[in-house]
């Protein structure tokens, strides 16, 4: 058994390899079907589940799992969101989503303006790569949860429902 994780960003595979310390995890290019920046629930979630047929496909024996992040409109208030998807070699679709977090308005502002949320982060937190790093979420949370451990919720959510697909520990 393979697992594909349909990103090269080191905090979405590291988080797959945390949860999946006994089996082989790569990291690969995968088309995620959606704008580079998802802007609802629906647009976040279909990248992941897309981003995971990819890897699935491509591969048979392999688990294929997808992790996106985007934004979504509560009332008027702009939150983060996160979905995960795994995909079994039987075809079989497992999804979760993961923390959510209000977003400032002046990021919102920028969002509004087609520009990416990593390129955001970067600007305000006077850093480079936060998206491979804390990530938004640690910027937001004063540090006190980074971006591969919110994924890595979101991959714990995925493997126990594939564990009980697969009858484990029954
Ligand atoms: O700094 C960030 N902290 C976060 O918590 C976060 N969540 C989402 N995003 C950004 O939203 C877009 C789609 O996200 P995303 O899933 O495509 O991520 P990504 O582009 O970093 O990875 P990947 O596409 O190489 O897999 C990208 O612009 C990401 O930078 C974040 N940026
Ligand atoms: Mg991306």
């Amino acid at each position: 058994m393979q697992i594909q994780v349909g990103s090269k960003n080191p905090t979405k595979i590291q988080a797959v390899k945390e949860m999946f310390p006994n089996i082989d995890v790569n990291g690969v290019q995968a088309e995620s079907g959606v704008s580079e920046q998802p802007f609802s629930d629906e647009e976040t979630r279909l990248g992941a589940i897309t981003r995971a047929k990819h890897c699935a496909i491509k591969n048979p024996y392999t688990i294929g799992i997808g992790l996106e992040g985007g934004v979504m409109y509560m009332d008027n208030d702009l939150y983060l969101c996160n979905w995960g998807a795994l995909v079994t070699p039987e075809n079989d679709i497992i999804t979760a989503s993961g923390a959510r977090i209000k977003i400032p308005k002046d990021i919102e502002e920028g969002l509004l303006k087609n520009v990416e949320l990593g390129t955001l982060m970067d600007t305000y937190a006077e850093r480079k790569d936060v998206s491979k790093k804390e990530g938004a979420i640690g910027i937001f949370t004063n540090q006190l949860i980074t971006r591969q451990e919110m994924f890595r919720h979101v991959v714990t959510l995925l493997k126990g429902q594939w564990m009980l697909l697969n009858n484990y520990n029954k």
